[in-house]
């Protein structure tokens, strides 16, 4: 499929033919028959050789059969644990309410699979750990066992080519970057983004991809995090729009705002340039953008505006960049992510962008989004 605005649209819900499964294809369970697994998953792994979508678990039974039949899974169970009980099944999906996301982990480690696990990796830094620790044992060891978080933006090659131009001096000496990620609700306020016990609040919802974004680009860890504002409340401890500052090493100044609740209309009048999620690095030689950092297969712009245009050469890095990076056949993040998962369970040579992510990653990476927590003044998720 030609990579133009509507194949990319299209694509995660119209992948093209199957390709033929290798041998030795990771075999993989939904855990939760979940909306994001049809695009996060059944979608690509039809592209990708590696992958099999063989089973799905739902608490309901019935429910299990529906989604499988519907997207033409060969197995179903009811309840989880079947379904981690199965040897047929190599390795697991897991895009269960965050709240849930530790639970299912470990117990999956401990039966043996493999994991891609849905952001964030769990309520909070102290349960992220403990999935890095259960991967740590010696029968897990043996097991070789692979869990990734799926920050799948951060496997697309546009993510790739932003953090290479910024390490290559294209904007200077770093001094700020932000981060803007604001939608209307287009999942209501009863969904799980919203439910305490669940792990919602917006800021693990999305704040989760501003962290992760800022870490990546600044190749830094934030050393505090100065102010944190949990604008709209949806219920008590429940955040629906936070934008926080955070201070990284060498005099970075980081600041990001995430938000769900921003009525339809406030985006009609910016003429939906609010709604665009945006990713910037400025430096003292100029500024670095990219729009829609979060999934750049859709729509995105990657561009380098120099402070001052007077000095530019010919081999000046600080020239203007006004680029959108598809990668191979304008596959999505899903896409890269699960490809890499795959490869990194089967020992196969790291698929470009030769890219992973390490539980100590993620641990980290929770890490930012509860010190936003802790300065706004609300519970660390999993908090009784
Ligand atoms: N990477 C990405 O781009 C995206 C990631 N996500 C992440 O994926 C996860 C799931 O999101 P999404 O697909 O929207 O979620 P869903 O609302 O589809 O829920 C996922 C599964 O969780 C179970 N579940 C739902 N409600 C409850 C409840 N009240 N108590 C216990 N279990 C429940 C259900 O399992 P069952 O089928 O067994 O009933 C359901 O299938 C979240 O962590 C989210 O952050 C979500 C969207 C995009
Ligand atoms: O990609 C996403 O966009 C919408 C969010 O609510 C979702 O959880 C997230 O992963």
């Amino acid at each position: 499929m030609p990579p133009n605005i509507f194949s990319r649209i299209l694509w995660p819900d119209a992948p093209p033919a199957p390709v033929p499964k290798a041998a030795d294809a990771v075999r993989v369970g939904l855990l939760g028959a979940s909306r994001i697994s049809p695009r996060a998953v059944i979608g690509p792994a039809k592209a990708l050789a590696s992958v099999i979508v063989h089973g799905v678990a739902a608490r309901d039974g019935k429910k299990a059969e529906a989604f499988a039949k519907k997207h033409g899974i060969p197995k179903w169970y009811t309840g989880y644990e079947a379904m981690l009980n199965d040897p047929e099944i190599d390795a697991v999906y897991i895009a269960l309410p965050n709240g849930h996301h530790a639970e299912w982990t470990l117990k999956a480690i401990h039966a043996g699979k493999h994991v891609l696990l849905e952001k964030p990796s769990a309520s909070n830094a102290t349960e992220s750990a403990a999935i890095l620790a259960a991967t740590q044992t010696q029968d897990a060891k043996n097991a070789r066992i692979v869990v990734l978080e799926n920050f799948h933006n951060l496997f697309h090659p546009a993510l790739h080519r932003a953090r290479d131009l910024v390490r290559a001096g294209a904007v200077g000496n770093v001094h700020s970057a932000s981060v803007r990620l604001c939608f209307p609700n287009i999942f209501g306020k009863d969904d799980i983004r919203f439910d305490y016990a669940l792990g919602g609040g917006i800021n693990m919802d999305l704040g989760t991809y501003a962290c992760s974004a800022l870490r990546f680009m600044l190749d830094a860890e934030p050393l505090r995090v100065t102010s944190a504002t949990p604008t709209t409340l949806v219920r008590p401890d429940v955040d629906g729009e936070m934008a926080a500052t955070l201070d990284f090493p060498d005099g970075v100044a980081a600041s990001y705002v995430v938000s769900m609740v921003r009525p339809w209309i406030s985006f009609v009048c910016s003429g939906l340039e609010g709604m665009k999620p945006m990713l910037e690095i400025k430096g003292d030689k100029g500024t670095l953008s990219l729009s829609v950092f979060v999934l750049p297969q859709l729509l995105h712009k990657l561009t380098v505006v120099p402070t001052t245009t007077t000095t530019i050469t010919a081999d000046d890095a600080t020239q203007h960049v006004a680029e959108t990076v598809y990668g191979e056949g304008g596959n999505t993040t899903y896409w890269y992510s699960l490809r890499a998962f795959a490869a990194r369970i089967r020992g196969a040579e790291e698929p470009e962008p030769q890219y992973w992510i390490p539980l100590e990653w993620s641990v980290k990476n929770q890490r930012c989004v509860d010190m936003v927590y802790e300065k706004a003044g609300l519970r660390v998720r999993g908090e009784a």
